[in-house]
């Protein structure tokens, strides 16, 4: 089983005087656990994330437990001397997948968050959007088990954003873990296992909950094994589950995330029966 990513003691400072931007701080992310990380402007949020990240070290403290990381800057540069595919693709052989697979996946992601026109695109003259949708497609193509995501969702367009909302359910459905900030607090919200502010360089977990999940939901009832427990994927996924009769459960998920329950459903060993599944009314104060 795959270690938790901690720091501890962890400080960064820029420059052997600089002020100190964060210290003393202990944070431990454990696989499947989804991070939200928030706080007002300039207090160090990028600061922390590039040292999750392992782009940066800390000035002082350690880093243990390392996963294989993947990481949305808050500025991706997009003047890169290929196109949106090569780039991706390149990358993909980086993390040590074969070139025609590397190929395949970096097309596929560029598909599904609908820049497929561009694929063949210079990085360079890609717009603002679909340059911060490589960004996005380059951390998820390898299937990380950390991703890290500073203000992902920033540039995207609604299908984008919604689609970079279900792969972060389906990262954490497999276990992997996913740290974002973002300056949207309704984002994901609901889900995080915990959310962390930065303040005056240190990290307060914040110990109210946050708000409730926004926008649709869906309930999915299904029927397992009388002594069945939930597939951990599918734990993972939905916000609530409860047993209605032995082997019966209603679980509720965002709509964006129901068809990750639904093929985590669909594939686990012994399967499980999907008996319904109905979209539920948008919350009140919801939005999409
Ligand atoms: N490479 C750097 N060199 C010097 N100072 C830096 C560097 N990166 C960040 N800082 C400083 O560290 C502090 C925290 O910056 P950081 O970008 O981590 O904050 P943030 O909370 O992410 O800000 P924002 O919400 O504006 O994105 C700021 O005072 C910033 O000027």
């Amino acid at each position: 089983m795959r270690p938790d990513l901690c720091l501890e003691n962890a400080g960064r400072r820029y420059g052997l005087r600089g002020p100190w931007v964060l210290r003393g701080v202990d944070l431990t992310v454990a696989p499947g656990r989804l991070v939200r990380v928030e706080g007002a402007n300039g207090t160090g949020k990028s600061t922390l994330l590039r040292l999750l990240a392992g782009i940066d070290a800390p000035s002082e403290g350690r880093i243990t437990g390392r996963p294989r990381t993947a990481y949305v800057p808050e500025r991706f540069p997009p003047a890169l001397p290929f196109t949106a595919v090569g780039y991706l693709t390149h990358l993909g052989t980086v993390h040590g997948l074969p070139r025609a697979a590397a190929a395949r996946v970096a097309a596929e992601w560029l598909e599904r968050l609908g820049a497929a026109a561009y694929a063949g695109t210079s990085m360079a003259r890609l717009s603002k959007g679909s340059s911060q949708k490589v960004a996005v497609a380059q951390a998820l193509l390898a299937e990380p088990e950390l991703l890290v995501l500073d203000e992902a969702w920033t540039g995207l367009d609604s299908d984008a954003r919604a689609e970079l909302e279900r792969a972060v359910a389906e990262r954490t459905a497999a276990g992997g873990s996913v740290v974002f900030v973002d300056h949207d607090p309704l984002r994901l919200a609901g889900l995080p296992d915990a959310t962390y502010t930065v303040r005056d360089g240190s990290l307060v977990e914040r110990a109210v909950p946050g708000p409730p999940p926004s926008g649709p939901q869906v309930t999915v009832e299904v029927q397992g094994p009388p002594d069945g427990r939930l597939p951990d994927d599918v734990r993972r996924t939905v916000t609530s589950a409860e047993e209605t009769a032995p082997g019966s459960h209603r679980l509720t998920v965002p709509a964006p995330h129901s068809d990750v329950l639904l093929r985590a459903l669909l594939t686990a060993r012994p399967p499980w029966h999907v008996v319904s599944v109905a979209r539920q009314a948008d919350a009140p104060g919801s939005r999409r």
